[in-house]
């Protein structure tokens, strides 16, 4: 049981003891795109691991220890190792745990996904203006015209590979980086930026059939649900349906 669906964890709580030998910890908020990212690797690696979700409007007092800001996600090894930043801790797990290497060995190869990943860092930021503007009724033209501008980058690598995934025909660890955003296109009510990148589209429907990724999808009502609380500044959203 890798303890997902978990209520979180907020001020006044007992801060966990040691992880257990043979266990990864991960600090996570279930609607957390940046932790998702850690998820996928996670469950994609079959890493045994145990997730304790932290409350991100009602932070444990202890979280501070975990992480400076009280940022989400970080991973806690047996020896008391701490790591933070959503791709630094995937390239963490792809190293330590053996099976399927997700980044590739090459380091060209691996330097390509990179790049693409660092061409992608606009997106998460605009997509969470673009729903913003959305929820207060504005006018979110300008938002939704630069996501269609990185979109198409990425349909630009797609086109010119002629390949299913970013890194190949078989998923890898650029398509888990960046996949949690793609995923919340519906619920941010922006779907309609990937209509005029039709090999992106594909990519998606690729990506929902990924057995990793169809485990940890969230359906439209759920992230709707959860966003109406967090609008609200209400504590509960991140317990959201449990
Ligand atoms: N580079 C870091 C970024 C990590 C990060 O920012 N985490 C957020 C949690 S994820 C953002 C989040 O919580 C959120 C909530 C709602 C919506 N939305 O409704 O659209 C989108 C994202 C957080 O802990 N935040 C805690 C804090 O800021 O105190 C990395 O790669 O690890």
């Amino acid at each position: 049981m890798s303890g997902e669906a978990v209520q979180s964890l907020g001020k006044g709580s007992v801060q966990p003891g040691p992880v257990p030998l043979g266990v990864i910890r991960l600090y996570s908020m279930r609607f957390c795109p940046f932790a998702q990212r850690t998820r996928l690797i996670l469950k994609a690696k079959g890493i045994k691991h145990e997730v304790i979700n932290i409350n991100l409007k009602n932070k444990p007092e202890w979280y501070f220890k975990k992480h400076p800001l009280g940022l989400v996600p970080v991973l806690e090894t047996s020896k008391g190792q701490l790591i933070h930043e959503s791709s630094i801790t995937c390239e963490y797990l792809d190293e330590v745990y053996p099976g399927k290497k997700l980044f590739p060995e090459d380091p060209y190869e691996k330097a390509l996904q990179k790049m693409i990943l660092e061409s992608f860092s606009k997106i998460p930021s605009l997509t969470k203006d673009a729903l913003i503007a959305v929820r207060n009724g504005e006018d979110c033209t300008n938002q939704k015209a630069e996501l269609r501008k990185e979109f198409s980058k990425l349909e630009e690598i797609l086109c010119r590979q002629k390949t299913t995934f970013l890194g190949g025909n078989s998923v890898s660890m650029i398509d888990y980086l960046i996949w949690p955003w793609f995923e919340r296109l519906e619920s941010y009510e922006i779907a309609d930026c990937v209509e005029h990148t039709p090999a992106l589209k594909l990519w998606i429907d690729a990506m929902k059939k990924d057995p990793t990724v169809e485990s940890l999808l969230t359906d439209l009502k759920t992230y709707k649900g959860f966003f109406e609380l967090y609008f609200q500044n209400n504590p509960d959203a991140f317990d959201y349906g449990l």
